[in-house]
């Protein structure tokens, strides 16, 4: 951490945090605001330029692209993250692995500031939680539901390697990623900036290979061509931490990962001993979000 941080009392660090996220409403400091007073009022905080410098190094959770507006939030139960990405200018928005259980809350927000939601795309079939993107369609005239082609599952929008789905001046360019499941991408803004890796890379770890159609090979192979080639400094996005962690860079990662920075052969086996339990929900989540969640509705 750098010194300007060090020195900084927590009290002070959360309310210049939470200044930025205001004064350019491309940062939002999701899983952390848990900690931080929800009265807590922070527009008239001043920053000294090398505060803002180490806030601005320290919430790497602000979209540095121009234009571009950018929030993670949190579902706890699942321990999922979902994205909200919009152009600052048209308000065209894109929701990335959005979950019923927050269905009122992500569509509250999208009302609140104004955008027109085009797209809400799943990074893959999910197994622990069930999607809103079905009922989220319901609710907000022209929202179109996305998936890979490859995840076996029903969406208006089936994508494949390459793929863009723009919003604005923006887009995010999808990468067919599987290993965790067949079906699963990862979203690259149209700059590298950032990368929403689902739950083929997550932060210092990735996603378990031993149910729907999983496969550490293919696994370690997609994340070695399709994420670990990304420049250095790209964010990474998972779909899900379980320990609190919100973000992580393609450099740290390919430095870090306790997993991934091993061979083929130790990967491997490192995934077939994991000994993880079966997801709680996965009986009825699979076949749920074969149709975008609506199963049974
Ligand atoms: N306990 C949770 C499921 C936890 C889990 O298995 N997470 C998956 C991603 S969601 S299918 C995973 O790949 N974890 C990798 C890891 O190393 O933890 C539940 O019951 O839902």
């Amino acid at each position: 951490m750098c010194s300007v941080i060090r020195r900084t009392k927590p009290v002070q660090l959360a309310r210049a945090l939470r200044f930025r996220a205001n004064s350019e409403g491309s940062c939002y400091a999701s899983a952390d605001n848990r900690h931080v007073s929800p009265g807590l009022r922070s527009s008239t905080l001043p920053l000294s330029p090398g505060l803002t410098a180490a806030v601005r190094a320290y919430c790497t959770r602000m979209a540095r692209t121009e234009g571009l507006f950018f929030r993670q939030l949190f579902e706890r139960e699942s321990c999922t993250y979902t994205y909200l990405l919009a152009d600052t200018e048209t308000k065209e928005a894109v929701l990335i692995d959005p979950v019923l259980e927050t269905l009122n809350r992500d569509v509250k927000l999208v009302k609140e500031l104004g955008l027109t939601l085009t797209v809400a795309v799943n990074t893959h079939c999910h197994a622990d939680h069930i999607t809103s993107t079905g009922l989220m369609k319901k609710q907000l005239f022209g929202l179109k539901s996305a998936i890979c082609k490859h995840s076996g599952a029903t969406a208006d929008v089936l994508l494949k390697e390459g793929d863009k789905i723009t919003f604005g001046r923006h887009c995010l360019v999808a990468r067919e990623t599987p290993g965790h499941t067949d079906g699963c991408m990862t979203l690259v803004t149209g700059d590298e900036s950032m990368a929403f890796t689902g739950d083929a890379l997550l932060v210092r770890g990735c996603g378990r290979t031993d149910f729907q159609q999983g496969c550490s090979k293919k696994l370690y192979e997609s994340v070695h061509s399709k994420i670990f080639t990304l420049p250095d400094s790209c964010l990474i996005y998972p779909a899900h931490d379980y320990q609190g962690q919100t973000v992580s860079t393609v450099g740290e990662e390919r430095k870090f990962n306790p997993r991934l920075t091993k061979t083929l052969e130790e990967f491997v086996d490192i995934m077939n001993n994991l000994n993880l339990p079966r997801p709680n929900k996965i009986d009825f989540a699979v076949p749920a979000n074969l149709v975008c969640g609506l199963h049974d509705v």
